[in-house]
């Protein structure tokens, strides 16, 4: 087992070089060298576009195991007081992704000195934070040469103490579907308004209109979200805007739900075309399917935490996403969060999980994986 501070050391050299989606050059070569370093008898490292596929060769394989991590950063300019800051301008792991691929590399360096009786394999995905890796992962030749026959992961959690793991039988995260819409109507001077078509006021208009979807087509006993979290529009103070741009994401507890929220937008929009003489473009980006954790596996986990020092609880489900979900479609397995206690949220600049919790989380996969191929 490695030490806490071996752990740290190795979470700190990946913090400091975040990279976003399927650009994760640095990431993978990081990652590619410290498996080197390791006794090569057992393993096998295949590359997937920027992520990595580790399998460990067990001695005598009934079945095979699957745990991924995610290992890209978000577009966020970090803020935290740490020494070892990114040295990527613009971009920080503020997911905890250098949290997730750091606990990957602790678990498979044990079994890697540490023949275990089944094959595990170690998923390295790349593009979690969007545009997804996950779904073209599972099409894969790479990924289907090894495919497990169970599969899981963690996600850390910045609400529970160091120590307390949660999670919970089905429905864990939400469906995801980004959402861009581009307006174009006519600019014009400012003082002239009647002789354009001000796309400041249709795309505010929109913002508002958006909100009844919510409040007034969703069921109240169900649940959405309909989140707008950038306006873009306009050049200057005193020219009317030819173009806006509304970017943000839609959240529902179903596949259906999140067909009839889209409907709906679609709708708006069409309206808003209307009303106000205007082109407008729906771009629906990237969809990530819900997190639906089996609950046979969930149950057994209950039982092999009852003999882990570590404390279970039952989580709430959540409205965040992780394309984790496309693998729970096809694979039996199970997602749960890792508490990391810190002030702030995820993908806030100033978030400082705390690190001790990378020692409990490689422990308990360790002891997880051996109860689970004993
Ligand atoms: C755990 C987490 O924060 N996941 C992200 C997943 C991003 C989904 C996609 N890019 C979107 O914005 O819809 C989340 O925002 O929940």
């Amino acid at each position: 087992m490695m030490s806490l501070n071996e752990l740290i050391q190795i979470r700190r050299s990946l913090h400091r070089i975040p990279e976003l989606g399927f650009q994760e050059v640095k990431t993978q070569q990081f990652l590619y060298q410290y498996l080197q370093s390791l006794p090569q008898d057992n393993i096998e490292v295949v590359e997937w576009k920027t992520g990595l596929l580790v399998k460990v060769n067990g001695a005598a394989p009934t079945k095979t195991i699957g745990y991924r991590t995610d290992i890209d950063g978000l577009p966020i300019e970090e803020e935290t007081s740490y020494d070892f800051k990114s040295e990527h301008p613009g971009m920080m792991h503020a997911c905890g992704h250098d949290f997730h691929m750091t606990i990957a590399l602790g678990a498979l360096t044990h079994f890697a000195h540490n023949r275990p009786k089944d094959n595990l394999l170690f998923i390295f995905q790349p593009a979690e934070e969007g545009p997804g890796g996950a779904l073209p992962i599972l099409e894969s030749d790479a990924f289907n040469k090894v495919r497990p026959d169970m599969i899981f992961a963690l996600h850390i959690a910045p609400d529970l103490p160091v120590g307390t793991i949660g999670t919970k039988e089905g429905l864990l995260f939400a469906n995801t579907s980004e959402l861009f819409i581009d307006l174009e109507g006519l600019g014009g001077h400012a003082a002239y308004p009647h002789k354009a078509n001000d796309m400041v006021v249709a795309g505010s208009h929109l913002v508002t209109q958006l909100q009844t979807i919510v409040a007034r087509n969703i069921n109240p006993l169900d649940s959405a979200v309909v989140t707008i979290g950038k306006i873009t529009g306009g050049t200057k103070q005193n020219i009317i805007a030819e173009k806006a741009r509304l970017e943000g994401t839609i959240r529902t507890l179903s596949p259906e739900a999140m067909k009839d929220v889209q409907s709906r937008i679609e709708a708006i929009v069409s309206g808003i075309e209307t009303s106000f003489d205007c082109k407008a473009e729906i771009d629906y980006g990237a969809n990530y399917y819900q997190v639906d954790n089996d609950p046979a596996l969930i149950k057994d986990f209950k039982k092999f935490m009852e003999t882990s020092k570590y404390h279970l609880i039952q989580s709430d489900m959540a409205m965040t996403g992780e394309d984790f979900g496309y693998f729970l479609r096809e694979i039996p397995g199970f997602m749960f969060w890792l508490g990391v206690e810190t002030d702030f949220g995820l993908h806030h600049s100033k978030i400082e999980p705390k690190e001790e919790a990378l020692e409990v989380a490689v422990n308990l996969i360790i002891e997880y994986l051996s109860y689970q191929t004993n």
